[in-house]
């Protein structure tokens, strides 16, 4: 039985009737092609990339694998619809905290249409794309069983200013990170999900090794999608810390020049995450491993 993510965070939603991404239970997600071009470039980014033997395989773990295009009944009731088949990222989790960074100061290509640059424009120039080189695009953080979910709405995610972004990149490695917290987020897990020789921050900089490198693809409004799941680190688990790459409608040709708008953004969000590492930490929580850490 098909369905809409329950843990997608960012995008075109398949809710109220409207046309967006499909899971099944045998970890696919389908995303639907969008009916103007921008499918179509997605399908056939997918596809080149897939046969490319010069990407390696360190680097192709950062992106979803992908199995093909199907036609499937749509979510908006419109009829059959062709979808890209796409590994779910998130199925085989418990209770993921998940984040949409779209990377990048400049979300469009040149060669797009003038009306279209003027709209990734004014969105780049309201959000901290400009200024930081990345956005934030969606994010939930896993509180605890009564608490469920931190999962700010769309609106609120927009009008996220720089210091928002300091603030939500420590909230997503805290234990204390809630709608209504007023509460400093303790970044109770930043050891564990940013640090160390898997974690994020690691895995960021060998994706930024092979950006300064490749000069195949240009990633356009391209996001980083950052994936752990604190319930198994709290069981004493290994926290499943991910980094991978989504969404590219706007992949386009690097025509051997270097992704200085995405390599630039990775930076800066690299920067980003650093900071939150190196910052002082007031854990108190048991089962933490950076409490165990103290003598
Ligand atoms: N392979 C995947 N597995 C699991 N979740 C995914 C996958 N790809 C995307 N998602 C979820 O769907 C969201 C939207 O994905 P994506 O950016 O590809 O869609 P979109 O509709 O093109 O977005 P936008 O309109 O922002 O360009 C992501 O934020 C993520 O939560
Ligand atoms: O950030 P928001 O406000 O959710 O806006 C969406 C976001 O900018 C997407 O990147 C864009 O798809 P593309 O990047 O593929 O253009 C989409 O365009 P659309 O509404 O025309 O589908 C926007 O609605």
């Amino acid at each position: 039985m098909m369905k809409a993510s329950p843990h997608q965070v960012a995008g075109h939603q398949a809710l109220d009737g409207k046309l967006g991404p499909l899971i099944d239970a045998a970890g696919h997600f389908y995303k639907p092609l969008q009916g103007d071009e921008r499918g179509l470039k997605e399908a056939a980014f997918y596809t080149a990339f897939s046969s490319n033997k010069s990407i390696p395989d360190h680097i192709r773990k950062f992106f979803p694998i992908f199995h093909g295009t199907q036609l499937l009944e749509a979510s908006d009731g419109s009829g059959m619809h062709p979808h890209l088949v796409l590994q779910d990222l998130v199925s085989s989790r418990l209770s993921p905290s998940i984040m949409d960074i779209k990377v990048g100061s400049r979300t469009w290509p040149l060669q797009a249409p003038e009306d279209y640059i003027d709209k990734c424009l004014r969105k780049d120039r309201e959000s901290t794309s400009l200024s930081l080189g990345f956005r934030i695009s969606g994010l939930q953080v896993y509180g605890s069983k009564e608490s469920g979910y931190w999962k700010p709405d769309k609106k609120t995610i927009k009008r996220f200013s720089a210091e928002d972004v300091r603030l939500v990149l420590r909230k997503f490695v805290s234990s204390n990170a809630s709608a209504d917290s007023g509460l400093d987020p303790d970044c109770c897990f930043a050891s564990i999900v940013y640090g160390g020789s898997d974690g994020i921050l690691a895995q960021l900089l060998e994706l930024k090794a092979w950006f300064e490198e490749q000069t195949t693809y240009h990633f356009y409004s391209c996001s980083v999608l950052l994936i752990h799941d604190k319930e198994l680190v709290l069981e004493g688990r290994s926290c499943g810390v991910e980094v991978k790459l989504i969404d590219f409608a706007h992949a386009v040709e690097g025509n051997g020049v270097i992704d200085h708008n995405f390599l630039g953004g990775l930076c800066s969000l690299i920067k980003f995450l650093s900071e939150v590492l190196e910052a002082p930490k007031c854990c108190t929580i048991k089962a933490c491993p950076q409490v165990e850490e103290e003598p």
